[in-house]
C-alpha cells in the first residue's frame, strides 16, 4: 500500500526529516516555504520599502533562499526590494564556477545582482593569498574577508540588511563550537536570527530553522539551479568534527538539531561576563570590536610579507601592526636609524 500524505492523503513522495511525516510534493513546499515565513514574522525581519540583498555564493542554501524570499515576498506582500551580492574570493575552479550559477540565478529569478570581488578590494585573490601562504589557515583569511566584502558590497548598493542561507544544521554545529571552545561572546549571539543591528548593517538568517536535508529536498524537487562543489581551498577542520557529531546526534534523534538551537537560544550569560563592544574601525571604517579590525590586520601582514604574524595570537598581530604604524607615521625611530 502506498503512503499517503499526512495532511491531504495524497500519495506520498517523501518523509520530511526534520519531522518524519510523510508528505506530497506539494505539501512539503507549503509547509517549508510557511516555516520560513513564520520564521521572518515571528522575527518582525521587514518593513515595506526594506532593501534587502540576499548573500548568494551560488550554493544550495543561498540559492534556496533567494529562491523562497523572492516566493514569500511576492506571496505575502512583504514588500521589500530584493538583489543578490555576490563576493568573488578569487579560488579557480570554485568560485568562477559557482558565480556562472548566481548569474543564471539572476535572470531565473529576475533580481539585480552585485558581485564583489577581493582582488579589487583588498588586492590579493584566494589564490593569490594561498601561493603566499599555503594551504594552512587560508580560511581565517577567506572568512574575514568575505564577512567585510559583503558589507562593502552591501554599503556600495546602498542596501539596509543582508541576507544568509544559514541554515538550522550550520547553527547546531556553530552552537557545539562556541561551547567545545568556551567561546561565550560568540556562544551569546551565535543563535540570534539577526545580528549587528546597532551601528552596522544587519544581517539576518531566514533559515535559521531550515533543516539541510530539506534545503536540498527542496532545490531537489523544485529543479533549482545550484552549485555544489566544495571549495578547493581544504574545508574548515574544526567544523567538521561538530558536523560530524551533529549527523550522528541526527541519526538517532532528528530533533536535535533544533533542541541545541533552542538550548543555545536559551543561555543565560551572567551580565558580570564582559564582553567586547562593537564599534568601528580606525583604519576602513568598517565594525570591529578593536581599534583595528582583523581584516586590516590580516592585510596589513600580507602586504609586509608577514603573513603568518596574523594567523598566530592576534594580540601580537595588534603590536607588530600599531608599531609598524607609528613608524610609518614617521612616530618612532627604528633601530636602524
Ligand atoms: N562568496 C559569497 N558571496 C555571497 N554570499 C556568500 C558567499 N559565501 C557565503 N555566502 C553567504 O554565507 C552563507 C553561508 O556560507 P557558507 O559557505 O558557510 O555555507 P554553505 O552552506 O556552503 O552555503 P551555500 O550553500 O549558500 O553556499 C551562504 O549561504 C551565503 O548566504
Amino acid at each position: 500500500m502506498p503512503f499517503l500524505c499526512k495532511r491531504c492523503s495524497r500519495k506520498a513522495i517523501l518523509k520530511r526529516p526534520k519531522t518524519g511525516d510523510t508528505l506530497c510534493k506539494e505539501c512539503f513546499f507549503e509547509l517549508f516555504e510557511l516555516e520560513i515565513h513564520e520564521t521572518i514574522i515571528c522575527a518582525k525581519l521587514f518593513k515595506p520599502g526594506l532593501k534587502v540583498a540576499v548573500g548568494a555564493s551560488g550554493g544550495k542554501d543561498s540559492t534556496v533562499l533567494a529562491h523562497v524570499m523572492k516566493v514569500l515576498n511576492e506571496k505575502y506582500h512583504y514588500g521589500i526590494h530584493l538583489t543578490l551580492l555576490s563576493v568573488d574570493e578569487g579560488i579557480t575552479g570554485y568560485r568562477d564556477d559557482s558565480l556562472e550559477t548566481v548569474k543564471r540565478n539572476e535572470q531565473q529569478y529576475e533580481l539585480p545582482l552585485k558581485i564583489v570581488s577581493y582582488k579589487d578590494l583588498y588586492g590579493w585573490s584566494m589564490d593569490d593569498i594561498v601561493k603566499q601562504i599555503g594551504l594552512k589557515n587560508n580560511c581565517t583569511f577567506c572568512g574575514v574577508f568575505r564577512r567585510q566584502a559583503l558589507d562593502r558590497g552591501a554599503t556600495m548598493t546602498a542596501v539596509d540588511m543582508i541576507l544568509t542561507g544559514h541554515n538550522a544544521d550550520d547553527i547546531a554545529e556553530t552552537v557545539l563550537m562556541n561551547l567545545l571552545r568556551g567561546d561565550i561572546a560568540r556562544l551569546s549571539r551565535c543563535t540570534a536570527i539577526i545580528t549587528g543591528a546597532e551601528g552596522s548593517l544587519p544581517r539576518a538568517k531566514p533559515l535559521k530553522y531550515a533543516y539541510e536535508k530539506e534545503i536540498v529536498m527542496y532545490a531537489y524537487f523544485k529543479k533549482l539551479d545550484y552549485f555544489s562543489t566544495e571549495c578547493v581551498y581544504s574545508p574548515n577542520a574544526y567544523r567538521g568534527y561538530a558536523r560530524t557529531f551533529l549527523k550522528d546526534l541526527e541519526s538517532i534523534r532528528p530533533r536535535c538539531i533544533i533542541d541545541i538551537i533552542h538550548s543555545g537560544e536559551n543561555f543565560a550569560i551572567k551580565s558580570s561576563v564582559k564582553m567586547a563592544a562593537q564599534g568601528s574601525c580606525s583604519r576602513c571604517g568598517f565594525i570591529s570590536s578593536q581599534e583595528v579590525c582583523k581584516a586590516c590586520i590580516l592585510l596589513d601582514g600580507l602586504n609586509r610579507g608577514l603573513p603568518r604574524l596574523t594567523t598566530g595570537k592576534m594580540k601580537k598581530a595588534h603590536r607588530s601592526f600599531a608599531q609598524n604604524n607609528k613608524q610609518e607615521n614617521g612616530e618612532v625611530t627604528s633601530p636602524a636609524d
